[in-house]
């Protein structure tokens, strides 16, 4: 019930919509039940003797059927049979079209609080995702996040709204119908409301285990997600290896047991419908064979007419009863998706007490690595590392694959932040410095050069979304892009397609190089592309990178001899430790690890 209301919650301010609801809906409900009760006048009018008619006014307002008959006798010995008759039809008519417009109008009502609730609680969702620290996802699957966002929401708003509109509304109906039922027949009624539970304890064993299996259905349906991201993000390695038919395989088998389950559950919600009806059934002909007796024997006041509206009701009666277990079995459904989704809203970055709130806004002396060590796990990747960026300067970060040069970068930006030892910007923590104002000075050029499913123009105006034409023409040219950018088809329109297929390797690190060139950061991040470029592509954009590091701040990863050797400190890693460090010639006299590394030629020699 906890995880019911806190859905719920997200559907704010509920008040704007609960009282306009109500009121629509008791009017509704009156109405719906007054159009059946008629029906006893109606027959009564049909099949009543016509000779020496008595109309008997009731005592008590809250006999109805008193009234109705009261009136329509009135009306029959007044204005005649026939008159009689179609001023009934004309009430149940108009009562008919009164319930109507009132339900039209609650349901109105209802759809708008179905589709706040999906918006904030979306809302909510992708703003904690966006905020979750990097190594969150390092242990989520993708396609789990996307399934919960886009899938599970949905499914939320609707089985909380839903069971809500039914919470709401057929309650009232059964009220309503019992408060007629009562009027026509106290005995009967009392018996009639002995038998309903049965068929509540009947529906609730059916449904019970169906929470269960929607929780894995929504899990297995991330997992395809998963898949699905990873097939089409990967297509073009699946095909290189002939890995289609196996891929395709292990989509297929997924979908199998995700439809395996879908089928479990639908087989048994559906079984709840046919129980109910059948128990529907069961209960009316046992009313009929006791009520009809009471008629036949003449025992209580139990007119034919009476009975068959009584009839009537009764067989109404089960439709809200019905619908009221069916959402109880639909709510299971929503509850383990809701689940799903708090699960995620309570998920916590795990350092936010780091987040610090002195901004910076450029850097006057140093980034000061002091003993910094970290880890993913258990083992050390960085281990009580030492060394100063100084301003204006480069520093080179060299040494074997998995040596820990992107996870020390990573530190910079406060993605994830040290197990030990202190990071500090110009004397300032780095636990109190705000990510923020760290990152809008920072300039990040990565090996995957991240791109979105946009225009060239505003791919590259990234991060200066305010940035004019011209500026981003200007930075286009720094980066070498701007005469390819000419040749396509819509030149700064044209789009580059997902992550930019649509471009060559060294177009898009062109691209990504003069997002970094409007951006304009004090402090660079390189990683040096080790993907190989053909000649004059590898000129290009080693040339725009030579433009873009002059007069900043760099970090780079590098792999080109000709970057190390211009660098001012080479800091050369070995299993998270520094290893050596110094400038190209310090280094090559001391023959330790690097003069190896160069023998070695593992660099390019751009
Ligand atoms: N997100 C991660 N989660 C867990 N372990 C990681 C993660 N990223 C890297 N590692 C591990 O940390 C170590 C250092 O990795 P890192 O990527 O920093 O090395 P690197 O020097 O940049 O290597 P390369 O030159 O091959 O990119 C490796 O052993 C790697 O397995």
């Amino acid at each position: 019930m906890h995880t019911y209301f806190r859905l719920l919650s997200y559907a704010r301010p509920i008040s704007k919509y609960a009282f306009p609801y109500l009121l629509l809906i008791i009017l509704a409900t009156i109405f719906n039940t007054l159009n059946i009760a008629l029906l006893a006048p109606l027959l009564s009018t049909l099949f009543e003797e016509q000779q020496n008619l008595t109309a008997i006014k009731p005592d008590s307002w809250l006999d109805i059927m008193g009234w109705f008959d009261y009136l329509t006798l009135s009306a029959n010995i007044n204005f005649g049979a026939q008159k009689a008759l179609k001023w009934t039809c004309l009430a149940i008519l108009s009562s008919v079209l009164l319930s109507n417009i009132f339900k039209y109008f609650s349901q109105r009502i209802m759809e708008n609080l179905r589709i706040q609730t999906l918006l904030n609680l979306r809302k909510t969702l992708f703003d904690h995702v966006m905020n979750m620290d990097m190594l969150y996802f390092n242990d989520q699957r993708k396609g789990n996040i996307i399934a919960k966002i886009a899938s599970d929401v949905q499914v939320v708003q609707f089985s909380v709204t839903n069971t809500l509109q039914v919470l709401f509304k057929e309650p009232f109906q059964l009220i309503a119908y019992l408060f007629v039922l009562f009027a026509i027949s106290f005995k009967l009624t009392l018996f009639s409301i002995l038998v309903l539970p049965l068929s509540a304890w009947v529906i609730s064993k059916i449904v019970r285990k169906l929470k269960a299996q929607a929780k894995e259905a929504q899990e297995r349906f991330g997992m395809m997600i998963s898949y699905l991201d990873e097939a089409l993000s990967g297509i073009r390695i699946i095909k290189g290896f002939n890995a289609t038919s196996r891929i395709k395989d292990r989509f297929h088998q997924e979908n199998i047991q995700y439809s395996e389950l879908g089928r479990k559950m639908a087989y048994r919600q559906q079984l709840g419908s046919p129980v109910s009806e059948f128990l529907g059934v069961l209960m009316v002909t046992i009313l009929v064979l006791y009520g009809g007796n009471l008629v036949i024997q003449g025992q209580g006041d139990l007119s034919a007419a009476a009975f068959i509206t009584y009839i009537a009701i009764f067989s109404q009666i089960m439709r809200p009863a019905k619908a009221l277990t069916e959402s109880f079995s639909m709510i299971n459904t929503g509850l383990a998706a809701g689940e799903r989704v708090l699960e995620l809203i309570d998920e916590k970055p795990k350092h936010e007490e780091l987040q610090g709130n002195i901004a910076v806004k450029e850097l006057k002396d140093k980034i000061r690595f002091n003993q910094v060590s970290f880890a993913y796990q258990k083992e050390l990747v960085l281990n009580n590392v030492s060394f100063d960026i100084e301003r204006g300067k480069t520093v080179a970060l060299v040494g074997p694959s998995g040596a820990g040069k992107s996870t020390l970068m990573d530190l910079i930006p406060k993605f994830i932040h040290p197990l030990s030892g202190e990071i500090s910007f110009d004397g300032i923590s780095f636990s109190n410095v705000s990510s923020e104002s760290l990152r809008s000075i920072i300039g990040i050029v990565n090996q995957d050069s991240i791109l979105f499913n946009d225009s060239i123009k505003n791919n590259i105006a990234f991060a200066n979304p305010n940035a004019s034409e011209n500026q981003i023409m200007e930075a286009a040219k720094i980066a070498n892009a701007h005469d390819f950018i000419m040749e396509t088809e819509n030149g700064y329109d044209t789009n580059i397609g997902d992550r930019g297929v649509k471009l060559s390797g060294g177009q898009k690190q062109r691209i990504c190089i003069a997002r970094a060139v409007l951006m304009n950061p004090p402090v660079l991040l390189l990683d040096e592309a080790t993907s190989s470029l053909d000649a004059e592509s590898e000129y290009l954009v080693q040339d725009a990178l030579n433009k873009l590091m002059e007069n900043r701040t760099s970090l780079i990863i590098a792999h080109r001899l000709s970057t190390i050797q211009k660098a001012d400190l080479i800091l050369v890693l070995d299993q998270g430790k520094v290893a050596e460090q110094g400038t190209h010639f310090e280094l090559l006299f001391k023959e330790g690890i690097y003069s190896r590394l160069i023998d070695k030629q593992q660099f390019k020699k751009a």
